[in-house]
């Protein structure tokens, strides 16, 4: 045969089974490209709520609180102050119920005093009077002791002194509270929970953020007065305390408002710089209204450097009545004493807690009580 014959026929066999192979990988679905709708992305019909709906929300009004009345707060809040007192009370108990009571034991009855900062010359009058009285009265009892122990402290704090906080106008005006102390004692805090207390007697109240000095105090009165709905007016930060207080007072007057709560700075550095301001401040209220009450705020726990603070501020202004804070904190009550003594004002307002209706008008009695509980 002739050789390109061959190799014609060898080139048909091969072509043959190619083909043959190619038919029978198809017979069994191989290589064969996915559809073309597989991989075709999916097409959604927009959602029928695709144009964003605009839906114009009233701002909520912002809901107020209902702060709780004053009165009786103290026996509210006597268990509170019984447990921060205890040491003192339970101290003067256990020591006048002895049956000796030798002069070791006064001398034990005077420091337990004098450590709870009731005050050298307070302190003397009180251990007078018992001895006096538990000696005329052969006392060995110590209900009675007790008993005797409680009207001598009562008059000590002395009941006899007006605690009424002066917040109401005369004449038209609004009346002023002007609050003054030594920043951290609680200032802003009291101004915000007297305005709660006023509110909760349907009395129409202002705040004045006098304390430009920090933003951030003006921004915290201002949400003591948001919670009850009184509105602050507040200054430029650094800017004059006295025109806020001023512009404060005005607005008070203009819109017949029961009464203006004036948070001043309270900056001791510069005693004289103080001076200055505070007295400014005062100054300038007083062209528009009197200022019915100027209320010093004094940190119970800062013990003997309260009544220091107490005597620079009654130095600068006329204070009337002395807000003492955080009583809850410390075991040394005396100081309600001792600072009635020094400044010759009495406690109006104490504060018991760091909740916002923790601050009670002060009675003496609940005082007492809550020493002896
Ligand atoms: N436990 C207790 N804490 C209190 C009381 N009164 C105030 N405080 C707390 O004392 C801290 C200081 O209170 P502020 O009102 O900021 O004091 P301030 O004198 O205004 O100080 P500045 O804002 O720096 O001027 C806060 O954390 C209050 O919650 C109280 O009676 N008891």
């Amino acid at each position: 045969m002739d050789s390109a014959l061959i190799y014609v026929l060898i080139a048909v066999v091969l072509l043959i089974l190619a083909v043959g192979a190619l038919l029978f990988v198809r017979g069994r679905g191989g290589t064969e490209a996915p559809p073309a709708e597989r991989t075709a992305p999916r097409v959604e019909a927009p959602p029928a709520s695709a144009e964003p709906a605009v839906v114009e929300e009233e701002p909520a009004a912002p809901e107020l609180e209902k702060p709780e009345p004053a009165a009786g707060r103290m026996q509210r809040l006597r268990a509170r102050l019984a447990r921060s007192q205890g040491s003192l009370g339970r101290g003067l108990l256990a020591l006048i119920a002895r049956d000796k009571l030798d002069d070791d034991t006064w001398d034990e009855i005077e420091d337990t005093l004098i450590a709870a900062d009731v005050g050298v010359e307070p302190t003397q009058e009180l251990v007078e009077h018992l001895r006096t009285r538990l000696r005329v009265d052969g006392v060995n009892d110590p209900e009675q002791a007790r008993g005797i122990l409680r009207e001598e402290l009562v008059s000590l704090v002395d009941p006899s002194l007006d605690r009424t906080l002066n917040a109401g106008g005369a004449a038209g005006a609004p009346g002023v509270v002007l609050v003054v102390g030594v920043n951290g004692t609680g200032k802003t805090t009291t101004v915000g929970r007297i305005a709660r207390v006023l509110v909760a007697e349907e009395q129409t109240v202002l705040l004045a953020a006098a304390d430009t000095f920090r933003a951030a105090a003006a921004d915290q009165l201002q949400t003591w007065g948001e919670r009850v709905g009184c509105e602050t007016v507040r200054g430029p930060e650094g800017g004059d305390p006295a025109s806020v207080a001023f512009e404060a007072v005005k607005r008070g007057s203009d819109e017949g408002l029961d009464t203006v709560l004036v948070d001043t700075a309270g900056r001791l550095h510069t005693k004289s710089g103080l001076m200055d301001e505070l007295g400014k401040v005062k100054r300038v209220i007083e062209k528009q209204a009197p200022v019915s009450e100027v209320l010093l705020v004094i940190d119970a726990t800062t013990g003997q450097n309260g009544l220091v603070q107490a005597r620079v501020f009654s130095e600068v202004v006329d204070v009337t009545g002395v807000v003492l804070t955080k009583l809850d904190g410390t075991a040394k009550g005396g100081i309600v004493i001792a600072v009635q003594r020094e400044l010759g004002v009495p406690v109006k307002l104490v504060g018991l807690g760091e909740g916002a209706d923790d601050l009670a008008p002060f009675v003496p009695e609940d005082f007492v009580d809550a020493l002896l509980d």
